[in-house]
């Protein structure tokens, strides 16, 4: 089979970096665009400005403005549009879709009124569609330039998730693959939200000791979620684990630890959402993952005070008072029964 030809769904920062890399291992990449103005100004400037400043779009990458034009005589469809947008856009494209066309999904979220992960979405809107996620350690910035990274792609199936793996692969975009959709998935999705709280962090002021609690505590509670919706614990140890929650806490790229810090400096929603300007897929995910806590009856303290802050109006330093004075805890609670163990 030709696996040559891909479209992206979804022109920010995620879906013209990714194109990026298909177009310089030679496919076929059309990359489609809700907005006129934005598809003007690519063809004007040669630049997708408000998104990959800096970056130039190679004259074979295809723009359109008609999904359905778009998808057409593509093999794999990408899809890059925020999680919240995503059921609308597969719904559109959902009439006119071939059954061996592959959905890649590379969006990092939860779905927030059905709680659904983008394998879910697919499975009640297209489930015999063949489906993968492309998750992991991966600032758009830092692809678009070619820098070296590491990703991983999910699958039900192995050859679906082999046949991604060598459509994306690259001198410096390796990818690795994983058959646990929903650790994939909740991985990325879930630190957005500890990143989102790493970044109020920072912006508070404090150090790089409150920043490596936050992660080792934070991927420990993302697990414990994990776990108890099915996934493979083994896979918050990797890429879209622990790797794109050290990549996320830490880099200037990312825009839900910069939300976090204008939040920690004392900025409003509004007011941060607006400066930052992209999608802060943290924020939405903060409320689902609150939620997922309740409902499974998991301890998510960290993903608990970010979302009194956010949703609640509760002063970042009040949750930070409130993390710090919990109940003593052994280390490896979930591992270790303190009741029964001789220490
Ligand atoms: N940026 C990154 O480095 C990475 C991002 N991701 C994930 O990729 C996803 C997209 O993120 P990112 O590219 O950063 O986001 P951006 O904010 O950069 O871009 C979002 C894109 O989606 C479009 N869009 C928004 N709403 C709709 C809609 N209703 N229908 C169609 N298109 C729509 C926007 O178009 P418009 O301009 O018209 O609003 C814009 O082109 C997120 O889930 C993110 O977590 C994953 C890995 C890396
Ligand atoms: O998922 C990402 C990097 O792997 C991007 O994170 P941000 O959305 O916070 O920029």
């Amino acid at each position: 089979m030709d696996y040559s030809s891909v479209v992206v769904l979804g022109a920010g920062s995620w879906g013209t970096a990714l194109g990026l890399v298909l177009t310089s291992n030679g496919h076929s990449v059309k990359l489609w665009m809700r907005r006129k103005e934005q598809y003007d100004l690519i063809i004007k400037t040669g630049k997708n400005g408000k998104y990959l400043p800096g970056i130039e779009i190679p004259k074979d990458i295809q723009l359109y403005t008609d999904i359905i034009d778009a998808i057409k005589d593509t093999k794999i469809i990408l899809l890059t549009v925020p999680t919240q947008k995503i059921r609308e856009v597969i719904k559109t494209i959902k009439p006119f879709i071939k059954p061996d066309q592959i959905i890649v999904n590379a969006a990092k979220g939860i779905e927030q009124k059905s709680q659904l992960r983008i394998s879910q979405i697919m499975q009640e809107e297209l489930p015999s569609q063949p489906y993968a996620v492309l998750s992991g350690p991966s600032h758009a910035e830092e692809v678009a330039r070619n820098m070296p990274t590491t990703v991983v792609v999910a699958s039900e199936k192995r050859e679906i998730a082999e046949t991604i793996q060598d459509v994306f692969m690259t001198s410096t975009f390796r990818v690795y693959t994983n058959p646990d959709v929903a650790g994939v998935e909740l991985g990325g999705a879930l630190k957005n939200v500890i990143a989102f709280g790493a970044g109020i962090a920072d912006g508070l002021g404090f150090g790089d000791n409150a920043r490596a609690a936050l992660m080792t505590r934070g991927i420990r509670e993302i697990a414990r979620l994990g776990k108890a919706m099915g996934a493979d614990i083994a896979t918050f140890a990797g890429l879209s684990g622990i790797g794109d929650l050290i990549v996320t806490c830490t880099s200037m790229h990312s825009r839900n630890r910069r939300a976090g810090i204008l939040i920690g400096k004392g900025k409003n929603l509004e007011e941060t959402l607006k400066e930052i300007g992209m999608v802060v897929e943290g924020i939405t995910t903060t409320n689902v993952a609150y939620e997922l806590a309740i409902k499974h009856g998991i301890e998510m303290p960290i993903t608990e005070e970010i979302y009194k802050v956010i949703y609640e109006g509760r002063d970042p330093k009040d949750a930070v008072t409130n993390l710090m004075s919990r109940s003593r805890k052994h280390e490896m609670e979930e591992i270790v029964d303190m009741n029964n163990v001789e220490w």
